[in-house]
């Protein structure tokens, strides 16, 4: 069809177009004919040079989207057929993988800036992987060793071989793609994005992937306003079995759970029994979500899987159920931290569940500090009127999972217990009271005067779903921003006890998990090694400041500013640094 096009372009205003039928098109290149179009209505030449405009417009149109399509070398078994998404370091594209005709994402890293992350002693600390040797190599042979290993009874000393192997290569923990690599290529669930394929170019990483046509359930909550409490228990349950799997199988903790990271498969919307979708608080207008299917899905999502390995880390070996590193050591601050690991996932699933049901994030200020107050303090609010027709099993789920001590916190099993989860009558063992009006959460209260600017007008006058979120930053930066406080908040200080254990000689034999910490530290931790403190600032502010720590760092100065929080994994600041200093691929 292209190359049709291209033809009558290439022959101008003397060509001549037929229809023959609905769809086939051919092109009569003598002049004088007139162009007839379904063999009906005879167009004049100025509908002839304007059609062969817009044709022109197509063409050109395409063709700019097609220069946008990369080739890699090295990628030449598949087709790039569209981008699906970006993240900081990387692009996502849908492709064909011309042997087997299966469609796929292929994510396509860039090393260049992942090398700026890793810094220049890499090298130094990691002296067995030869120049000559490919990280891709060396990551073969890591996980072959690994798996020859789980075929064995594992003694003590192959043991120790076994997370010295997973520990030795530091500089591949650093670069989170080749941990993401690592971590993958060991799961395999229904909820988990597999990894299909690894492979390397001079410039670029390659992960091959599952592909997950749906894209981002973000989208998805935001193309329906909020989901309802059917749909939304069939999305969170899918990425609870993933964690369930992660935490208990794998050893894994995700740490960035976020509906950015949670991908579906699409289903067709089945129309709705109901004539007249239930009545919107304040008016608004949700998008028909149309019927639920039990076991299928519903509101166009049906298969959920969690994407993106990316900040994930591994808590204990999964051959001997030990944390690993620790070589055996069972001490209950281990187990604990193990524990306190894990229950960042579900505070982020306490936060999906509370988007879905209501279309914005419990956590929410265009304010730094206030931000970082509320997420610390664990200040949320079952927003009325969005939250009235919302079951109080649901809401008391999300209470469990969003408390701020981590050892209050449900677990996953927990979770799988709940009511609402095993869509059960719901009886509350809490005194009402606590419910309707715990401390510091506000579990039904007014609309708070917040987050709006003054053009959209006071709250009292117009308050709808979308002015909840400021203006001045989006539903997914808010979600990055609060996820990152929460767990940097959460790990420093578990960092900080493990330390001063470790300083009253109480935790020696663990050094290598403490590494394990600072490794994981490496990359988004306070520059000062302690708990976040902020001054006054706002998001914008902060992005500020992050490009202007950059240019600190490469001058050489590393001067403390008042403002402590390092928000650098966050992945919209990261790409938003990305756009201050523009790196194509
Ligand atoms: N398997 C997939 N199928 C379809 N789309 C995908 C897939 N994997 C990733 N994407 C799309 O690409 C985006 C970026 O992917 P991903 O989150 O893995 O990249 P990243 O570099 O790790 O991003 P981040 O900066 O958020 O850490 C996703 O948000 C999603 O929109």
């Amino acid at each position: 069809m292209i190359e049709q096009l291209k033809n009558f372009i290439r022959h101008g205003k003397h060509a001549n177009q037929k229809l023959i039928g609905q769809d086939k098109m051919h092109y009569d290149y003598e002049p004088k004919n007139p162009i007839r179009i379904d063999g009906n209505r005879i167009y004049s030449e100025k509908t002839k040079l304007d059609n062969a405009t817009a044709v022109a417009q197509i063409v050109a149109e395409e063709r700019v989207q097609k220069s946008k399509l990369p080739t890699y070398q090295g990628l030449e078994r598949y087709r790039i057929l569209e981008k699906m998404g970006e993240g900081a370091f990387s692009n996502v594209y849908k492709a064909i993988d011309t042997v087997t005709q299966e469609k796929v994402a292929i994510k396509v890293v860039r090393k260049s800036e992942l090398n700026h992350l890793q810094g220049n002693g890499d090298r130094k600390i990691m002296p067995n992987i030869k120049k000559s040797n490919t990280l891709q190599s060396h990551i073969e042979h890591v996980f072959k060793n690994n798996t020859s290993k789980h075929t064995s009874n594992t003694s003590n000393t192959e043991m120790h071989l076994h997370c010295d192997m997973k520990n030795q290569p530091r500089a591949i923990e650093r670069s989170n793609v080749l941990k993401e690599v690592q971590i993958m290529r060991q799961l395999k669930h229904p909820s988990i994005v597999s990894l299909l394929g690894f492979s390397e170019s001079p410039d670029y990483y390659f992960l091959v992937l599952e592909l997950m046509e749906g894209g981002e359930l973000f989208h998805q909550i935001v193309k329906l306003t909020y989901f309802s409490e059917q749909l939304s228990r069939h999305v969170i349950v899918q990425v609870a079995q993933g964690i369930r799997y992660l935490h208990e199988e794998k050893g894994v903790v995700h740490r960035d759970i976020k509906p950015e990271n949670i991908l579906f498969q699409p289903i067709p919307i089945f129309p709705s029994k109901e004539e007249r979708p239930p009545p919107e608080p304040n008016g608004e207008s949700k998008e028909d979500e149309g019927q639920f299917i039990p076991e299928v899905g519903g509101g166009g999502i049906g298969k959920i899987k969690i994407a993106d390995f990316g900040l994930s880390k591994i808590v204990w070996d999964e051959q001997t159920r030990t944390p690993c590193g620790t070589l055996g050591y069972t001490a209950p601050e281990i187990i604990k931290d193990e524990r306190y690991s894990k229950s960042v996932d579900l505070w982020a699933l306490g936060c999906v569940l509370y988007t879905c049901l209501c279309g914005f994030p419990p956590f929410y200020d265009e304010s730094i500090q206030d931000l970082s107050d509320k997420v610390s303090k664990g200040q949320y609010t079952f927003l009325s009127p969005w939250w009235d027709n919302i079951s109080s099993s649901a809401k008391d789920l999300i209470t469990h999972l969003l408390i701020v001590n981590p050892d209050k916190r449900y677990t996953i099993q927990q979770f799988f217990e709940h009511p609402w989860v095993k869509d059960e009558p719901f009886q509350s063992t809490v005194n009402r009271s606590v419910i309707i009006n715990p401390k510091p959460i506000n579990l039904v209260s007014k609309v708070e005067p917040p987050l709006y600017d003054e053009s959209i007008g006071t709250p009292e006058e117009s308050v709808r779903r979308k002015d909840i979120i400021s203006p001045g930053i989006s539903l997914k930066e808010m979600f990055d921003i609060s996820y990152a406080v929460h767990r940097m908040g959460e790990e420093n200080a578990r960092k900080k006890k493990i330390k001063g254990l470790e300083k009253s000689g109480g935790l020696n034999p663990f050094k290598n998990h403490h590494n394990n910490l600072n490794d994981d530290f490496s990359v988004e931790a306070t520059r000062s090694n302690e708990p976040i403190k902020t001054k006054t600032g706002s998001i914008r502010q902060l992005t500020q400041l992050i490009s202007s720590n950059k240019q600190q760092h490469k001058e050489g100065v590393h001067r403390r500013k008042g403002f402590d929080l390092n928000l650098e994994a966050a992945t919209l600041l990261r790409r938003r640094k990305a756009l201050v200093e523009p790196k194509g691929i």
